[in-house]
């Protein structure tokens, strides 16, 4: 898979030169509803004979819209997790669009001449709420209009669980109650982050358990404060873990935010490697124990029931 960055106003020489079947969408997180489009775009694809394209953004829209401010947004994916389930879903082109003023301001028909039609989509696929457009003007029905014979537009459905719609502000609802279960389920994968093992207060080894402190990237959504059940990728192998997301509040009234996975059955020195962490499992909720031995006891309760855990689910379920 190819990926180009494209900035408003973009040289053509930067697209390639061949017809593709274009799906759209911000896809935050790719979970089981933007897998649905990509599936189906990829089937018009393969009918088509054409290359697959999908066309997202490098931040949220609402950074320009809703003035966000772009240092305090937190995704279910970065750009390169996107780029990973694209990727695995058979993309072949991954058009990042910088998402400036300039770019949202374009009125709905240069929109299409210019990044639909401009990028040789022979069709475009997107889910039924897709908009775009100065503040979301223009949706799915009128793109018919804006099309002028010049490609095919096809809609997808929403794809519901029971009673309720797959959507990332419902998976991000599950990651704030700590329901991996959930979030997990509306994925179609087992969530993760990234990051790079930092030091800490070199406390961890003495109290029996050594963890690893993962910095993830910035803009990282973590599920809630708690203790979870994890696996942990380190140099390539998967391993069983139990990570603490908070504040180790029995140690000190105001520490920042750490996020920590003790590894089971492992001892390596591991400071500067990057990690990827999965979220399976919340425990409980951090708790002030009065001493070292209390949080001793509990850590043990944590690490059995991890193990446990891992008796009933696969190590290396299969995840995109
Ligand atoms: C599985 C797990 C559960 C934890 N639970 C708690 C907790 O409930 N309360 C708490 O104050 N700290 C908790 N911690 C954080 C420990 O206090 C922390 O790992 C320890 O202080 C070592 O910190 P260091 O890595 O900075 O050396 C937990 C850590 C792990 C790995
Ligand atoms: N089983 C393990 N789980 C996590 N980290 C381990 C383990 N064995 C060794 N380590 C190493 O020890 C470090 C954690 O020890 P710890 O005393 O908690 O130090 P720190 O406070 O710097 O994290 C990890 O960063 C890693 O390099």
């Amino acid at each position: 898979m190819e990926i180009i960055h494209i900035h408003h106003p973009y040289d053509k020489n930067q697209i390639p030169d061949e017809q593709v079947v274009l799906a759209l969408g911000y896809f935050d997180g790719v979970h089981r509803g933007h897998q649905e489009v990509i599936k189906r775009a990829k089937e018009v694809a393969d009918q088509k004979q054409l290359k697959l394209a999908v066309m997202s953004f490098n931040h949220h829209p609402s950074i320009v819209f809703q003035k966000m401010n772009p240092d305090t947004m937190q995704y279910l994916s970065t750009v390169k997790r996107k780029a990973e389930i694209f990727e695995s879903l058979g993309v072949d082109y991954f058009f990042v669009i910088a998402f400036t003023s300039a770019f949202a301001s374009l009125r709905p028909q240069d929109f299409v001449d210019q990044y639909i039609s401009g990028l040789h989509a022979a069709a475009v696929v997107a889910g039924f709420d897709y908009t775009y457009g100065p503040r979301e003007i223009a949706d799915m029905k009128q793109l018919v209009n804006y099309a002028k014979d010049r490609f095919e537009v096809i809609e997808v459905e929403e794809l519901k669980n029971a009673a309720e719609k797959i959507s990332s502000t419902h998976i991000r609802e599950a990651l704030a109650e700590g329901n991996m279960e959930k979030a997990n389920a509306y994925l179609g994968y087992v969530y993760q982050i990234e990051g790079t093992v930092i030091h800490g207060d070199a406390r961890g080894r003495l109290l029996g358990f050594p963890t690893a402190n993962i910095q993830t990237e910035k803009h990282t959504r973590l599920p809630r404060n708690g203790v979870y059940i994890v696996s942990i990728k380190v140099n390539g192998t998967w391993y069983r873990g139990t990570a603490s997301i908070g504040h180790n509040i029995t140690f000190e009234a105001d520490r920042d935010k750490t996020v920590e996975v003790y590894i089971l059955d492992f001892n390596k020195m591991i400071y500067g490697e990057d990690v990827i962490v999965r979220w399976h499992h919340f425990i409980r909720s951090e708790i002030k124990f009065s001493g070292v031995e209390q949080l001793i006891a509990q850590l043990k309760k944590d690490e059995a029931e991890t193990i446990a855990y891992f008796q009933d689910h696969r190590l290396n379920e299969v995840s995109i």
